[in-house]
């Protein structure tokens, strides 16, 4: 039998977890078992679940008692698509009680169904001949009311900076000022000329926004006009969407996936879906080249742990499917360059919106002090000895601190 499977965490001071994980694996796919008549029970034998394993931890104080439970869905019952499996193991189930789901597991049959990032890390760093260090991104700021010349300007100060990327923040949505298609239009030149100083390549992920139904070909628009990479809000549009637009042999640019909205599901300890399912599992076999997420250290935080555990995901060899890169954000500034790179190693993309626009040399300077940052890193050099050299990351430890 093929399934795929779902864990739990359970927290109660008192239930028997075995009892209750009978009445998962049989509430969520045949609905009753013992009252079912041997003929019925024979036929239905396909569709039930099967509890795989109860994990009990005792040895707490009763409001800290739990168990991890584990229970095997068969594939018969749900369409290989997210939204099938996601209603199967935690539809109703999500509603009933101090439950948390904290790991997937795909089966061979399920996970066929799903091609994942079409370029993965390994692409991303292609397309930008980059292969040796970390990844830089940088973010537009302030971008809401501003007309083209203007995101022109931004765009081309961060381009000079040396970024490797440039991704639209993830509020700006279609606008008189700047529709997608135009705003590509004129950072695709600006990314030309800076190229020209830089010498680097450059992706520049834009937001698509807008209605389901039209998402695809406002997706087309932007790479006419020459987008070369694609930021989406995937939780406010859902897995699908995003596994629509990855797996669409038109749309041919990476994928970067926002978290927005994620902070409604993972960080509490009894409910909802864990970080590592939410922006670890779901995100790579939807398809996500790039995957954003809070980082440890910044404005807006994620435990540690967890941020470990996406970075686990989006690079496991449980999945058949190309990897997906770490880019772990929010307050991300050049002094925290080293602890970035000990925790997620060379395969991640430092990102950073404030930490660039608003180094007080400028947003370029910003840009030079994060590659400072990353060069001094990657060679196990002390970022306060490598900035005797390099004013812009001198500045930036001033303000922000590092060492
Ligand atoms: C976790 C997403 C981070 C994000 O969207 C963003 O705009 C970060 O900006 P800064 O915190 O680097 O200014
Ligand atoms: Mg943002």
């Amino acid at each position: 039998m093929s399934y795929c499977t779902a864990t739990y965490r359970l927290h109660d001071p008192k239930a028997d977890f075995h009892k209750k994980a009978e009445s998962i694996a049989v509430g969520l796919t045949v609905g009753s078992w013992t009252e079912l008549p041997q003929a019925k029970r024979t036929a239905m034998q396909k569709h039930l679940g099967q509890v795989l394993h109860v994990d009990v931890h005792e040895d707490l104080s009763d409001a800290d008692r739990y168990a991890d439970i584990t229970i095997a869905y068969p594939d018969v019952n749900f369409s290989r698509d997210i939204p099938a499996l996601l209603v199967t193991v935690f539809g109703k189930i999500s509603m009933d009680g101090r439950i948390k789901l904290i790991k997937l597991g795909f089966s061979e049959s399920f996970q066929s169904a799903f091609p994942g990032p079409k370029f993965g890390i390994e692409g991303i760093r292609q397309q930008l001949d980059v292969h040796n260090r970390p990844l830089l991104m940088s973010i537009f700021k302030s971008v809401i009311g501003l007309n083209l010349d203007e995101l022109r300007e931004q765009f081309t100060l961060q381009a000079l900076g040396g970024v490797d990327l440039i991704k639209d923040d993830e509020i700006l949505f279609e606008n008189e000022l700047t529709p997608i298609e135009k705003r590509v239009e004129i950072c695709a030149r600006a990314a030309e000329e800076a190229s020209k100083e830089t010498g680097k390549k450059l992706l520049y992920a834009t937001n698509l926004t807008g209605r389901t139904s039209d998402l695809k070909q406002q997706a087309l628009r932007a790479i006419d006009a020459g987008a070369n990479a694609l930021l989406f809000n995937v939780l406010s549009y859902g897995y699908d969407v995003l596994h629509e637009l990855s797996s669409d042999p038109e749309i041919t640019v990476p994928i970067a996936a926002h978290p927005a909205l994620a902070g409604a599901m993972y960080p509490s300890p009894h409910y909802g879906i864990s970080a590592s399912v939410l922006l670890g599992q779901l995100m790579r076999l939807a398809g996500a080249d790039l995957v954003l997420f809070p980082s440890p250290y910044g404005s807006v935080t994620m435990p540690r742990d967890e941020n470990l555990a996406i970075r686990d995901e989006l690079i496991s060899s449980d999945l058949s499917i190309k990897t997906s890169m770490p880019v772990p954000s929010a307050g991300i500034h050049p002094g925290l360059v080293p602890v970035i790179l000990q925790d997620f190693g060379m395969d991640v993309v430092v990102n950073a919106g404030g930490g660039i626009h608003g180094h007080p040399m400028g947003t370029a300077a910003g840009g030079r002090a994060f590659l400072q940052a990353i060069d001094a890193a990657t060679h196990n050099i002390p970022l306060s000895d490598y900035a005797h050299s390099f004013p812009e990351l001198q500045t930036a430890l001033n303000i922000w601190g590092g060492k």
